[in-house]
């Protein structure tokens, strides 16, 4: 079922072309994300949806109704910011029960009943006694969320409502808001600039620059089969290495690729098609590895040189020059027990599969 369309959807800024003709549809109980850097426009796409700023051209329906003239009090959608926007003068409960201040029809016992429920919800039930200004960051981010959630909107809009907290609780809150979305079933859209966290809770991304859609596509094919080099790099870690297309003709699309040599792909690796010619393929850190001494491979062989090393700990991430390209490549190891950590300037011998391969465009 079908919750929003947006249909061809432009948002001009005086002259400044803000959103390009945006063509969508997000699903009932769909986790969505608007992915992108600052500037490109996602926060105008859910300001739109929610009513904050009208659109220019095109139009946008929710739940089966056109919303043009539509005010945003009187759509179906809530939103959550990134400030916390909670009131500190008031308890945690008088700031839930705020988000009830319209329903008239709502005696007070009525109304405390949902703002306990509103708090259990958000794993904050005996809190509401509590002063506001006497919370923690992710507390008071969960407030904001039970506000949001008491007047049971069908869409729950969240601008970048995360970014404010420290990278540890942000985890938390990463995998409690994707079992609030679980639990409540309603559709959220989330918009945010950090690829991990749109990867983690998403059903589908959009990723956006410059006000339109790049890629719109679950996140795994978004990772594994990105439309082109800009999106690839966007989204975690890419190598791309030179690579001249020598016959594409149906199913069948032959690549020399620098540093690692002949290979054939199949139609799915290559999302925007295939013409011969001088181009680029990328590949993940992750589908590499470096054969310490004594490993064997019957797969895929490169040779090259540690040109530098970053240790993370539980995994150490190598740039290796491979032999016949000057850029080098960037390969992730996991630091397993009794696997050594090379040093820069010696010689290692690769490991790659070229079903991970994929090809772009340019
Ligand atoms: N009220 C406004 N008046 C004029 N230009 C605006 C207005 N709001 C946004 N813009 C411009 O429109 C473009 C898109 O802005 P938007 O806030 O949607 O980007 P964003 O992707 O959400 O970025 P960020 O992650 O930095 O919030 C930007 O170039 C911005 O400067």
């Amino acid at each position: 079922m079908t919750m929003i369309t947006l249909d061809g959807v432009e948002k001009y800024y005086g002259d400044y072309r803000a959103l390009r003709g945006i063509n969508l549809t997000i699903g009932e109980g769909e986790f969505f994300s608007l992915l992108g850097p600052s500037g490109c426009g996602k926060t105008t796409l859910l300001r739109t949806i929610a009513g904050f700023e009208d659109v220019t051209t095109g139009a946008v329906t929710i739940d089966g109704k056109t919303m043009t003239n539509v005010p945003a009090n009187k759509r179906p959608t809530n939103m959550v910011f990134q400030s916390y926007a909670i009131f500190p003068h008031l308890n945690v409960a008088e700031n839930v029960a705020f988000g009830l201040r319209r329903r008239r029809d709502l005696n007070k016992k009525a109304k405390n009943t949902l703002v306990e429920d509103a708090l259990d919800m958000v794993g904050l039930d005996g809190f509401g006694d509590r002063a506001a200004h006497a919370l923690s960051g992710g507390q008071r981010q969960r407030v904001a969320l039970a506000r949001a959630l008491i007047l049971k909107p069908k869409v729950l809009l969240l601008d970048e409502p995360l970014s404010a907290l420290d990278k540890k609780l942000r985890e938390q809150m990463q995998s409690e808001l994707r079992r609030l979305q679980r639990q409540v079933g309603i559709t959220f859209i989330l918009v945010t600039h950090d690829q991990e966290e749109a990867l983690i809770m998403s059903d589908r991304i959009a990723v956006m620059f410059e006000g339109q859609i790049a890629q719109l596509a679950n996140p795994q094919t978004l990772y594994r089969r990105p439309i082109n080099r800009k999106v690839g790099e966007f989204i975690g870690v890419m190598n791309t290495l030179p690579a001249q297309v020598k016959i594409a003709v149906g199913a069948r699309v032959s690549v020399d690729v620098a540093g690692l040599g002949p290979v054939m792909l199949t139609p799915d690796q290559c999302p925007s098609g295939a013409k011969t010619g001088e181009t680029h393929v990328g590949i993940r850190p992750e589908t590499m590895a470096i054969l310490f001494d004594g490993e064997t491979s019957d797969g895929n062989i490169a040779n090259g040189m540690i040109h530098e090393l970053a240790y993370y700990g539980d995994m150490t991430y190598y740039d290796v020059k491979l032999d016949g390209i000057e850029r080098p490549v960037t390969i992730s190891m996991k630091n397993l027990v009794g696997r050594p950590v090379l040093e820069r300037g010696q010689r290692t011998r690769v490991r790659w599969d070229e079903r991970s391969l994929v090809l772009f465009k340019e």
